[in-house]
């Protein structure tokens, strides 16, 4: 048994207040015992097209990196950094990383499915006009179970979520930013169905509602365990919230509904 916290934050246009908050953050879950800390999507960078390329940094020269290696080291903690955008040889990409307790780098996510949609009279968003897809998928060891690491709109793909489950995870983190179409429509559900559907647990991470602020995000960050239930949930505004991750309570449900095990392959 563990604690996670995520860290549900109002992203400002303002690249060091985003970053000092997140640090502030950090510091405040590790101090109420949290092994492993989550940020949201675009935790250092207002989520719009336009900031993208304004905030982003390259891997070996990236303030938010050295924040967050500086923090998982002081604190001994495993560190999922949200994402930020990250600049590679002339593109750009949503990233998320891992930090493991001695400041490394351990795994790096990004995005693999771009935000592209137009609901009428809701949301539209055209993120693949500024970022450039990810192409794998991310699973990493840590001392206290497999973890796996995908952004927002990559929840909606079942099989990228049950190939991580196949991969061994079995705690996933999905920094997510939501908005105020789906996010109401759809986010307790897809976590829950993922959640359920693998027998994992999984931690979506949102900013903070900002109704001032270029994108209104939902909120509600929470984690799911893997009987489908929500065990911790914020409201809209800034926060963390926590919850136990227990690794034998994984098995427990496995070895009562196994799922997994009674899967057709020769069929489907
Ligand atoms: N940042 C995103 O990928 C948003 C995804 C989203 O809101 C959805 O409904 O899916």
């Amino acid at each position: 048994m563990f604690k996670i916290a995520l860290c549900q934050i109002k992203v400002e246009d303002d690249f060091e207040k985003n970053i000092d908050k997140a640090y502030k953050k950090i510091n405040e879950a590790s101090n109420k015992g949290a092994k492993i800390v989550a940020l949201g999507e675009m935790f250092n960078c207002p989520y719009s097209g336009k900031y993208f390329s304004k905030y982003a940094e390259e891997e070996n020269n990236s303030k938010t990196l050295d924040m967050l290696r500086n923090v998982s080291r002081e604190k001994g903690i495993y560190i999922i950094g949200g994402s930020i955008p990250e600049k590679e040889e002339g593109s750009i990409y949503n990233t998320s990383y891992a930090i493991n307790p001695d400041g490394e780098i351990i795994a790096k996510h990004r995005k693999i499915h771009l935000f592209d949609v137009d609901i009428e009279n809701g949301i539209r968003f055209c993120e693949s006009d500024y970022l450039t897809k990810g192409e794998n998928i991310t699973v990493f060891d840590t001392e206290h179970l497999r973890i796996g690491i995908c952004i927002c709109y990559d929840i909606r793909f079942p099989e990228l979520i049950r190939k991580m489950t196949l991969m061994g995870a079995k705690l996933i983190f999905v920094p997510a930013a939501f908005n105020m179409t789906t996010g109401p429509a759809h986010w307790n559900i897809l976590f829950r169905t993922r959640a359920l559907d693998n027998q994992i647990y999984i931690a979506g991470i949102s900013p903070a509602r900002d109704y001032e602020g270029v994108y209104t995000a939902y909120g509600h960050s929470l984690v799911v365990n893997p009987w489908g239930e929500i065990i911790a949930q914020a409201d809209e505004g800034e926060t963390i919230i926590y919850a136990d991750i227990d690794i034998n309570y994984i098995e427990k449900i496995r070895k009562e509904l196994p799922l997994l095990k009674h899967r057709r392959i020769e069929i489907y």
